[in-house]
């Protein structure tokens, strides 16, 4: 997708991207822990932390978008048959307008390796890693209701 340009009425065309929720679960179906990875050095928001995925390309579906760049950023195969999609948001930044497609994601393959010299961290609520990216704390957010889980979802802000 191009990048975020003024519409007619003066806002901005979001572009859209797609975000992976990694979540380990148990033999009894219960979800556990999530992933987060840190932004690499150089883009925006560098060292904030998210979770991974990235912008479509065109013509590209959130799945397909997702699959690469979970490839080329931490070196897995995600099982698309594991993939659900779950939430969309529209975020407004100075830097773009950005529309988050946030798929679950249970199934993948291969060994993680940070390509991009990002950090990954296996997460519960409330999470340690900080600072968490804006567009991240929305997520947190819906775990947090899907849990029970009463308090800060994350530190710091
Ligand atoms: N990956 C990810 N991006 C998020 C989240 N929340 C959120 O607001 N964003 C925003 C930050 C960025 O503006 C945009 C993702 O773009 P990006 O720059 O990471 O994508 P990309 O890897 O395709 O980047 P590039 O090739 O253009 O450098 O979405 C999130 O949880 N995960």
């Amino acid at each position: 997708m191009s990048e975020a340009v003024p519409g007619p009425a003066g806002e901005r065309t979001p572009v859209d991207v797609a975000v992976g929720v990694l979540i380990e679960r148990d033999a009894a179906g219960r979800e556990g822990r999530f992933l987060l990875t840190s932004r690499p050095e150089g883009k925006v928001y560098a060292g904030y932390w998210e979770f991974p995925g990235g912008k479509l390309e065109a013509g590209e579906s959130v799945e397909a978008a997702l699959a690469r760049e979970l490839h080329e950023e931490l070196g897995v195969t995600i099982d698309t048959a594991q993939v659900e999609r779950w939430q969309e948001l529209v975020m407004d930044y100075p830097h773009a307008r950005v529309r988050l497609h946030f798929c679950k994601v249970f199934g993948w393959s291969g060994e993680f390796e940070m390509r991009e010299q990002q950090a990954m961290a296996w997460q519960t609520l409330p999470t340690e890693v900080v600072p968490v990216l804006p567009g991240t704390v929305p997520v947190l957010q819906w775990l947090a209701a899907e849990r029970e889980f009463a308090g800060a979802t994350h530190r710091g802000d």
